[in-house]
């Protein structure tokens, strides 16, 4: 059983969907400036659930959105001299290059721009159902009074709600949001039956979440930030079109902090993917960022990223020497020692599974990994178990299947590879033996640029990926 933490209600709930299948909705980038390593956290956490939940058995379809038209894209085009597309086009790459670089796959990437006759169709049948109406200037609002359930979401009580919007003159409540924004001189627009505009932030996600996963999907996610207004809106516009239940299950990221601040580009104090990807590197990135539960804050902390880099070496070096064990082949027997080391190496397995299946405890779940590589360097590194070798290393990829820190030593392709420089290295025995130093130190130091390091030890050489 999997159990998922929802915002809405504020429990944890058993995950139950229908055909298997997880349809799963992430609010993504608005593409005015880098991605940072706070959009990082959010968008790995999901990637980690969506890997667990596929490791699982349930097919995960993930769409996540492009914000390309806003009032910061426009303000940012206005600032560098030059057009919307421009800044938009400029920051998606950026996006989907960050995106690639830290293996977080994603389905499907819609863009605000290329839906508007769809957002046209949804605020058209919001006004025919009564829900939402023209302004005199031609802007079209949702009107709150109309959903009788705003504000469940997010648990906010109508004297807190915020009420700090441009258009509060023309509207019928404060608290109704814009579905269309009425053109303004210098901003770019596209035709309505309401007269030119742009859509609202919130009608897009309504939208673009429908017309792909259907009336009725599993999970809609992003960071905590989005809670309110941005889903509780997209809640009420959605549920007053569909009239029924939008989102089974609403998860919310909490925030990666420096200095204790949301990490934030309205806030100045970024640190961009592109440079943290070139500092440390995904591994490093994707371990720390899932180091902490989802629901807990991450604060930016150079030394334990530089810690997450020592554990991942940690785990390389389990997994080396378990590899070795394997290619060791079978004993003919195997002692009560053995038995019980196998038997504890299951339990650690299973542990890993159990938090992963409790809201995706990816910080405990760590905790197991680690006593399962301490196993390794106690026991079976001695005792060469070739069984309990073999369930560890199972262990060990159902870990990098969810966390990714380890695909080289792990991932497919890999049995072939292993062969060939299993050859290569005995090649450059042979050469030793020889005493054919020049030679041998050449095959050293070539495998030493392809990132693999030769371990000698008295009777034998191993190897491991640097
Ligand atoms: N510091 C952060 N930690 C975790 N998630 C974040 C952080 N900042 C943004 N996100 C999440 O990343 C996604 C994209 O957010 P968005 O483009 O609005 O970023 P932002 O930096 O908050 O921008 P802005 O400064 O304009 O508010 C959202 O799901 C958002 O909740
Ligand atoms: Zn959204």
């Amino acid at each position: 059983m999997i159990q998922v933490f929802n915002t809405f209600g504020r429990r944890l709930e058993e995950l139950s969907v229908e055909n298997n299948t997880i349809k799963m909705y992430v609010c993504g980038p608005t593409v005015y400036d880098y991605l940072h390593i706070g959009h990082g956290r959010t968008f790995v956490a999901f990637d980690a659930m969506s890997r667990y939940l596929r490791l699982k058995g349930y097919n995960v379809i993930r769409v996540q959105n492009i914000t390309d038209i806003d009032d910061k894209i426009i303000n940012k085009a206005k600032e560098t001299n030059t057009s919307w597309e421009e800044v938009a086009n400029t920051y998606s790459k950026d996006y989907l290059d960050n995106m690639n670089a830290l293996k977080v796959k994603i389905d499907l990437h819609p863009r605000v721009s290329t839906h508007i006759k769809e957002i046209l169709e949804f605020i058209q049948g919001l006004i025919d159902k009564g829900h939402a109406y023209v302004a005199p200037s031609g802007s079209v609002y949702f009107d709150v009074t109309s959903f009788p359930k705003y504000g469940e979401l997010s648990n906010t009580k109508m004297e807190e709600w915020n009420q700090g919007e441009e258009f509060l003159k023309e509207k019928k409540h404060p608290f109704d949001f814009a579905l269309w924004k009425a053109w303004k001189p210098g901003e770019p627009y596209w035709d309505s039956p309401w007269g030119k505009g742009r859509p609202g932030w919130h009608i897009e996600c309504s939208t673009m979440a429908t017309r792909y996963l259907g009336e009725q999907f599993d999970i809609h996610g992003g960071g905590m930030d989005l809670i309110f207004p941005h889903h509780e809106n997209e809640r009420a516009q959605s549920e007053s079109l569909i009239g029924k239940k939008w989102v089974k299950y609403w998860i919310h990221v909490a925030f990666l902090t420096i200095n204790g601040e949301k990490m934030s580009k309205s806030l100045k104090n970024i640190i961009p993917l592109k440079e943290a990807l070139k500092e440390y590197g995904a591994e490093v990135l994707r371990y720390w960022f899932l180091s902490s539960h989802y629901r807990s804050s991450l604060d930016f902390n150079e030394n334990s990223l530089q810690q997450s880099k020592s554990s991942i070496e940690r785990l390389k070096d389990a997994v080396s020497i378990v590899k070795d064990i394997i290619k060791e082949g079978p004993k003919s027997y195997a002692s009560d020692d053995d038995i019980k080391t196998q038997k504890e190496i299951i339990t650690k397995i299973s542990e890993y599974n159990e938090f992963m299946s409790n809201d995706f405890d990816t910080s405990n779940a760590l905790a197991k990994i680690h006593e399962l590589a301490n196993i390794v360097f106690t026991k079976l590194q001695y005792s060469r178990d070739l069984l309990g070798a073999s369930i560890a290393l199972e262990g060990f990829r159902q870990f990098n299947e969810v966390f990714g820190v380890m695909d080289k030593e792990l991932g497919e392709a890999l049995e072939s590879i292993d062969k060939i420089i299993d050859t290569v290295i005995e090649i450059r025995n042979t050469l030793r033996n020889k005493k054919m130093y020049d030679l041998s130190d050449q095959i050293r130091s070539a495998l030493a640029d392809a990132g693999i390091k030769i371990l000698d030890s008295k009777d034998k050489s191993t190897w491991r990926f640097q």
